[in-house]
């Protein structure tokens, strides 16, 4: 089912306020989903959004989430070593992941040889590979979106470039358009480094709940590209064309909301 949901906003005044609100979102549906089904597919980004998720260290989440129940993916990832600071699951791992209680084998990390030797193709193929593992798992299920089938994760944490990129879906760059694999890749992307491994957008649009967030550090770029995406819906930027199949909700602080 293509999604359908309206694009919905809320502006807080800091990014302080944003990371509460990011904290209380994200645990509710953690709390929703392990209650309904006993786990929860949570999908993270890189850039500033690790940072944004540390009010779910401090009390009452660190105590109350069941961090056993998550299963924890990335929506792109940098391909180089582990130990490389480039790397966003080094990222997630430090900032996040290695202070909470999620079981290694419920951390789906790209291909740890593949990456190291900067093999794009190799890792997205071994990620999409990983997925379908887990759908035959039942761990995710399947959405049809047009005429092919996507994995379905309940709830997916994203950024926007100040150039409206999202994952690693770049303006002007071919692999918005790829529909028919689940996980492609980019060798020159414009944000370093170059080589990176992505979902692609019907997967990204595939899941339950999609939560963009967006901080602004006084670029000019950034408050122009939401407005672009809030006033004119504008699709030539990737992140325009976010949708969900149950919410898509949008978390900025007042500099990236600036022009709205
Ligand atoms: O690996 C990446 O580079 C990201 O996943 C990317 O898509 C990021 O989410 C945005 O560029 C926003 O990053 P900032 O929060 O740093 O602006």
């Amino acid at each position: 089912m293509a999604g359908t949901t309206q694009r919905k906003r809320e502006v807080f005044p800091s990014k302080d306020e944003l990371s509460v609100a990011l904290a209380k979102y994200t645990a509710n549906l953690s709390a929703k989903f392990c209650k309904e089904k006993g786990f929860f597919t949570v999908v993270l980004s890189g850039g500033g959004l690790i940072d944004w998720l540390c009010k779910l260290l401090e009390p009452p989440y660190i105590d109350s989430v069941e961090w056993s129940k998550w299963h924890v993916f990335w929506v792109d990832e940098r391909v180089c070593s582990y130990e490389d600071p480039d790397s966003n699951y080094k990222l997630a791992m430090d900032g996040f992941l290695s202070k909470v209680g999620i079981p290694n084998e419920n951390i789906y990390a790209i291909d740890k040889h593949y990456s190291a030797d900067g093999d794009a193709e190799n890792c997205a193929m071994l990620y999409e590979e990983c997925l379908r593992k887990l759908v035959k798992q039942n761990i995710l299920p399947l959405c049809t979106y047009g005429k092919y089938q996507y994995p379905q994760f309940d709830l997916q944490l994203l950024g926007m470039g100040p150039d409206g990129h999202m994952a690693s879906l770049f303006p002007g760059h071919p692999q918005i358009h790829v529909i028919d694999k689940w996980v492609t890749y980019i060798t020159d992307s414009p944000k370093p480094p170059p080589k990176r491994i992505t979902f692609t957008l019907p997967v990204i649009n595939s899941a339950l709940y999609n939560l963009m967030a967006v901080c602004d550090d006084h670029t000019e770029q950034c408050p122009r590209s939401i407005a672009e995406i809030f006033k004119h819906n504008n699709l030539a930027l990737p992140a325009a064309n976010l949708t969900a199949q149950v919410e898509e909700m949008w978390y900025l602080d007042q500099a990236a909301a600036s022009l709205l």
